[in-house]
């Protein structure tokens, strides 16, 4: 039986004056897929996410999302003037015409990232782990079938981006939106996603697909691990 796709992209191209960061790039997601998506600074991850979240219409070729679209990026980019919860509603399409539904909306979603206790602070008073979460709920509340993730584990410190693997996981098996993360970090690609591209010279060069069961061990995947450095143009000198 033919997979359903929430992301089609064929033969995607994006200019940036003379310079051209995608190139006839085609990709497919299905409905409930994980994918991380890596490749060197400047490669073009970012841009990519911006198309599918239906933020840059310059391109050629066609990308086609099946739903609605959240995005969350490396950073929260909150609001300070708004509470935590208030903040969360940013994440509907309409805020603030109902207020006891969206401040239902915004405390389940904050429950769903642990933060229900933080609804009424402001979000200077947060962590960076608990600004990243906040962003997570506003990404979630709109209940998104394809989730966009540009690097958002990035500035976070190890023990927190540990814990937020976690936690992403458990929100995924949970609502099964369609992922698609960007990331420099390997590893964090390895364990959580169900297939690893890489982009380079503005297409998908390689892809592999990851079948271990969950949670996985990177332990596990110590060589494909040296076959997406070597993708990626890096020898893997923990290895050689
Ligand atoms: N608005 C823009 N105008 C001109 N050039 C741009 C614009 N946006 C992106 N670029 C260029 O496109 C290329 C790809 O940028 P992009 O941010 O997509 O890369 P990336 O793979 O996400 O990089 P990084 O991993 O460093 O975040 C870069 O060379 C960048 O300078």
């Amino acid at each position: 039986m033919a997979r359903t796709l929430t992301v089609e992209v064929r033969d995607l191209t994006r200019r940036f004056g003379t310079r051209t960061v995608l190139s006839g790039l085609d990709l497919d997601i299905g409905t409930g897929e994980f994918v991380a998506l890596l490749g060197r600074s400047g490669s073009g991850k970012s841009t990519l996410l911006r198309i599918l979240a239906n933020l840059d219409p310059e391109t050629t070729g066609s990308a086609e999302v099946r739903g609605t679209v959240s995005v969350a990026f490396q950073q929260p980019r909150l609001l300070p003037w708004r509470s935590v919860w208030r903040n969360v509603v940013l994440g509907l399409r309409r805020d603030g015409r109902n207020h006891s539904r969206d401040r239902a909306l915004a405390e389940r979603a904050l429950d769903e990232v642990r933060l229900a206790d933080h609804a009424d602070a402001w979000p200077r008073t947060l962590s960076g782990g608990e600004a990243q979460r906040l962003s997570l709920a506003r990404a979630l509340v709109r209940e998104p079938d394809l989730l966009l993730l540009d690097e958002p584990f990035g500035a976070l410190d190890a023990l927190t981006r540990l814990a937020m693997h976690r936690l992403v996981e458990d929100l995924w098996q949970r609502h099964r939106p369609s992922v698609l993360l960007v990331t420099h970090d390997v590893d964090e690609a390895l364990l959580l996603a169900d297939r690893v591209l890489v982009l380079d010279g503005g297409r998908i060069t390689a892809e592999h697909v990851l079948d271990t069961p969950r949670p996985r061990r990177l332990a596990d995947h110590i060589d494909l691990r040296a076959h997406v450095l070597a993708d990626l143009g890096v020898t893997d000198h923990a290895r050689s």
